[in-house]
């Protein structure tokens, strides 16, 4: 982490633990990582960062896959993340997500907030959204009841299958149907639905979450051309209320969906190359190891 964001983020926590101890609390924003138990809305981006992580490295039976990894995204931002088969593409977003625990390294969500202080499951909650490569929706479900389940409820899933939707939430699922563009599906069984609708669908269940950050592996593997370029359209327009983080391998996606920003490159468990598509697609090292395959 940068030392003016360390220094901050110290400062605050410093305060906020004495403010803690004195009874005297301040509502969200910077104290929210500290002083009490954390929610999506208090993640402090005023840094300029949502995702920050620096020298981060684990080993799997002496075998380096992660090495010494930093990067950041800005909020809001659009990362697409490429590379070479066993770059440590998955690995990267099972730390950020708590699946797997660095042996060192730091992991912060906003400034603030040390993910590698929360369990998997807090971390979903803090507003980190994962989808995997394959759909997991239930199939015997209608879409309306897939997103129905996926509302957020600290009754369990018995509960929040015949909990009656108030009207804010009926609001947020008819925006996020109208999102991934499945109104006319609404209440067509899951199970029903083509691979590309499950996987929006899967991507609208997390947006009923109201990530802030969302980490996508791989979404338009085994999507038609039709498909893959509606998933471009939709990320596109998810951009800007969510940070996203992109891995996949099709670069046609890639490129329609980075339109010139930023593309990381990850090679050997670190960061080969970070630049607009067009300036990493030329870079020697990055042909070599990955697109002159
Ligand atoms: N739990 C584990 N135990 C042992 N080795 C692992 C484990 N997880 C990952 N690895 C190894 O770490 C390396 C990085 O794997 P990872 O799946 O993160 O790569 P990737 O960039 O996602 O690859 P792909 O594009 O094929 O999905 C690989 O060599 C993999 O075999």
């Amino acid at each position: 982490m940068t030392p003016d964001l360390m220094e901050a983020g110290a400062r605050r926590a410093e305060t906020a633990k004495a403010a803690a101890a004195s009874g005297k609390t301040e509502s969200g924003g910077r104290a929210a990582g500290f002083a009490r138990p954390v929610h999506a809305g208090d993640v402090d981006t005023s840094h300029g960062r949502i995702l920050y992580l620096e020298d981060v490295s684990v080993s799997f039976d002496g075998f380096r896959a992660i090495n010494r990894l930093s990067l950041d995204i800005a909020p809001g931002e659009l990362r697409c993340v490429i590379g070479p088969n066993g770059a440590g593409k998955t690995t990267m977003m099972d730390i950020i997500t708590g699946k797997t625990r660095p042996d060192s390294g730091t992991v912060f969500f906003g400034s603030t907030i040390d993910l590698l202080r929360y369990k998997e499951a807090q971390i979903a909650q803090l507003g980190i959204g994962r989808k995997f490569q394959k759909p997991t929706v239930f199939e015997q479900l209608t879409v309306f009841e897939n997103l129905e389940l996926a509302l957020k409820t600290d009754k369990g899933v018995g509960a929040s299958v015949f909990h009656k939707l108030d009207s804010a939430q009926s609001d947020r699922l008819a925006h996020v149907l109208r999102t991934i563009h499945l109104q006319a599906a609404v209440n067509r069984l899951a199970g029903t639905l083509s691979h590309g609708q499950k996987q929006w669908l899967e991507i609208g269940m997390l947006l009923m979450q109201d990530p802030k950050l969302l980490l996508l592996d791989e979404p338009v593997a085994g999507m038609t051309d039709d498909e893959t370029e509606r998933t471009a359209e939709l990320f596109l327009s998810l951009k800007d209320q969510h940070s996203l983080m992109v891995v996949e391998h099709d670069m046609g996606f890639i490129k329609t969906i980075s339109d010139g920003t930023k593309v990381t490159v990850l090679h050997e468990g670190s960061v080969l190359a970070e630049g607009p598509l067009d300036a990493v697609q030329n870079d020697e090292r990055v042909i070599e190891v990955y697109l002159g395959r």
